[in-house]
């Protein structure tokens, strides 16, 4: 059921044209990325391998394999919380509560993959699986927007997203309609951005780290780094885990197409390209070199873990002893902007710290092959527009005191460039 006329709000990501080619080819770009990746060496803009038979593409292997993970990662989920946190303010001024289990998750998992392979599960046969694992996980993601696209016909409209209800099946498809689908403290938004394709991720990383082993009698250097550093991403993302509850995803965003598919199939498959990559061909990295990538690494985390630590407890509590000292600006809402610490640097210091940290993961792939720069060049294409997205947000939000914020922090992700 559509709001009544008058009170929706604007489209977003180009409409439902733009909302249906994204469907189709998010996917096909993450199966042309997966064959690339394997194809010797991997040219983006090559022309596309040739393409697989159905039986490589296809398995109710990779499809059980990829049921038993969620119903694993749903287990870990429920187990007893450290914490149990609340979200923030719904518009009827209720707060969710939400269990705080992920790096336990992350733990359990590692353990339990430990003895599995120490009792002989050929985890490094995995990578061999990866494009009937990806297909598995696009069905997956397509049937639960299909069940969440019905599932919020019968929602009440307080539950429904701000975005997300047009009335334009497609789009609302594509973007999601309910905010917050959830059975009792089962959230299944909070739990899909933070389990599964996140852990996934790591492990299929892994799995590349021990194929290359098996290659090349150890994994290389540059093997580590890619594994080492996007691991303390992972890690710190559960470690963190209540910060997700302050993300534009989480406050602003229905759960439809875009956040399921992205969550489930896009980020465990895309995101450990790099990796993928390294195994074809070797790329040899001295340590001087690795140094250096480190130190890139350290320093965007720590703007981007500063940026996060600074905005998460001010908006759960603005008299925080870590943040109450920062200068603030009031705004009509009753809710106060940040305008000093990261925040007084640029708009969005943490689309900084993470799109350094982007190109970290890619340097050790080497500077001719650009391949190894999609996650860069993608992530830098969605924090341009995602900033785009929250600045529209936010000035709705904030009116005035959203001018006066942009004008006394005038660059947006990149101090004197944009
Ligand atoms: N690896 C990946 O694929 C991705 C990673 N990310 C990362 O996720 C994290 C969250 O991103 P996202 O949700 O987009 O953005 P933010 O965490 O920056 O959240 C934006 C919201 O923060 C609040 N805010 C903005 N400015 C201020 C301020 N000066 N003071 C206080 N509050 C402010 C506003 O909400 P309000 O005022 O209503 O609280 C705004 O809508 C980022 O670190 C990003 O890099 C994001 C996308 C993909
Ligand atoms: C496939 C589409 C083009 C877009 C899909 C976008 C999603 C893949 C991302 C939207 C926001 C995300 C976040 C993270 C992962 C990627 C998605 C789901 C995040 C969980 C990564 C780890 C970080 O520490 C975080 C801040 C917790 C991130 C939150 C946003």
């Amino acid at each position: 059921m559509a709001p009544p006329q008058g009170s929706r709000a604007p489209l977003e990501f180009g409409g439902p044209l733009a909302a249906a080619a994204l469907m189709l080819l998010l996917p096909v770009t993450m199966f042309h990325l997966l064959l690339v990746a394997r194809s010797g060496p991997a040219r983006l803009l090559g022309p596309p391998p040739s393409l697989p038979g159905l039986e490589e593409l296809w398995s109710p292997w990779a499809l059980l394999l990829c049921l038993a993970w969620l119903g694993l990662q749903a287990a870990l989920y429920l187990l007893p919380a450290r914490k149990v946190a609340e979200g923030q303010d719904l518009k009827d001024k209720s707060r969710l509560r939400y269990p705080i289990t992920g790096f336990q998750a992350l733990v359990l998992t590692a353990l339990l993959v430990g003895l599995g392979v120490s009792a002989g599960l050929p985890l490094s046969a995995l990578p061999e699986m990866l494009l009937p694992l990806a297909s598995a996980a696009t069905l997956t993601a397509f049937i639960s927007s299909l069940l969440l696209y019905l599932r919020a016909l019968v929602a009440p409209a307080s539950a429904l997203a701000p975005g997300g209800n047009s009335g334009n099946l497609i789009y609302d498809f594509f973007l999601g309609r309910e905010l917050n689908p959830r059975i009792w403290l089962f959230d299944f938004k909070y739990f899909c951005e933070l389990r599964p394709g996140l852990i996934g991720w790591v492990l299929i990383n892994l799995a590349l780290l021990m194929q290359e082993a098996d290659l090349r009698g150890s994994p290389s250097l540059a093997m580590w780094l890619v594994n080492g550093f996007q691991l303390l991403y992972v890690a710190d993302a559960l470690w963190y885990e209540e910060a997700v509850l302050t993300t534009m995803d989480i406050i602003h965003d229905g759960f439809g197409f875009m956040l399921a598919f992205g969550d489930l199939a896009w980020v465990p498959f895309t995101y450990s390209l790099q990796a993928q990559f390294l195994l074809y061909p070797p790329q040899p990295r001295g340590w001087p070199l690795a140094s250096f990538i480190c130190l890139i690494n350290a320093v965007g985390y720590y703007i981007f873990r500063g940026a996060n630590s600074q905005k998460n407890p001010f908006r759960n509590n603005p008299s925080d002893p870590r943040v109450a000292d920062l200068e603030t600006i009031s705004t009509a809402t009753g809710r106060r902007l940040l305008v000093s610490g990261w925040w007084g640097m640029v708009r969005h210091p943490n689309y900084l710290g993470d799109l350094i940290m982007a190109l970290a993961w890619s340097l050790p792939c080497g500077v001719f092959h650009l391949f190894s720069y999609f996650y860069f060049l993608y992530f830098t294409a969605l924090l341009v527009h995602r900033e785009d997205r929250d600045e529209r947000q936010c000035l709705q939000k904030y009116g005035l005191a959203w001018h006066e914020y942009s004008r006394r922090v005038p660059y947006r992700i990149v101090p004197y460039v944009y």
